[in-house]
């Protein structure tokens, strides 16, 4: 059986009420192809807003969240409330997270650890810096944020898409090439294949992120190891619903 296709919209800090009403709308007329399976990363305090109001065809993800259920954590929220609020996803591993918020291969393995025991599904999010191209170290940093992951996901594959996103790519207008971005897919997947099991290697889920638009995601969705978008700045457009349908 294939892999169904995975689109994820992370709004990241962005949106009010009145943006959201607009991109919910909008969401709503689609039309969405209904053999892809769509997810929006929403700001936590929208979590609930949003689930009210989006079909539930459409998933609901949280951006971030910590690794306990609940205690003196002042700021964070847990996989428990945001099931709480109705939402069945988070978004773990961000760049974002990752570089301007300091969270290290072994704190986001602990996330993901926590978000599936709590019933989560999870997108985990990896992926190389410019430095680390150019240095020859894709692959390398690749596989090393996503062995950092494999305890933390043991058995339950089936619970997380895996994200691949080029911090250079992610925000610049400037996306990896289908080429590129499949390459590290396909070297990803091999290297799941030697790691976690053939098994995995075939099933998971592999979404490109970074500067994805309606303009170029047909080309990226064409190859045969991307199996999603993740989208940030795209996301809050109405140019989504053409990522979306990206395979028709
Ligand atoms: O999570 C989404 C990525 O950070 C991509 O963001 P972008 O589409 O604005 O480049």
């Amino acid at each position: 059986m294939g892999r169904k296709f995975v689109v994820g919209g992370n709004w990241k800090m962005n949106g009010d009420k009145n943006q959201i009403n607009e991109i919910v709308n909008n969401l709503k007329k689609g039309p969405l192809d209904p053999n892809v399976e769509v997810v929006i990363g929403v700001p936590a305090i929208y979590l609930a807003y949003v689930k009210s109001i989006v079909p539930d065809t459409i998933g609901v993800a949280a951006q971030n969240c910590w690794k306990v259920p609940k205690g003196a954590f002042t700021g964070e929220i847990s996989p428990a409330m945001i099931k709480d609020v109705g939402a069945d996803w988070v978004i773990l591993g961000h760049s974002e997270r990752r570089t301007i918020f300091g969270e290290k291969d072994d704190l986001v393995a602990q996330k993901v650890a926590h978000a599936i025991e709590s019933g989560l599904k999870v997108i985990a999010c990896i992926g190389e810096t410019l430095d680390e191209r150019e240095a020859g170290k894709t692959e390398e940093v690749v596989f090393r944020q996503t062995k950092a992951l494999l305890p933390a996901i043991g058995s339950n594959w089936d619970k997380v898409v895996l994200a691949y996103e080029p911090v250079w790519a992610i925000g610049t207008g400037k996306s990896a090439t289908p080429q590129q971005a499949q390459d590290v897919h396909a070297s990803l997947r091999n290297w799941l294949s030697t790691n976690a099991s053939a098994d995995v290697a075939a099933k998971v889920r592999i979404q490109y992120g970074g500067s994805v638009t309606g303009a170029t995601a047909k080309e990226l969705a064409a190859c045969p190891d991307i199996d999603g978008f993740l989208v940030g700045g795209a996301s809050l457009k109405p140019e989504f619903v053409d990522i979306v349908n990206a395979t028709q």
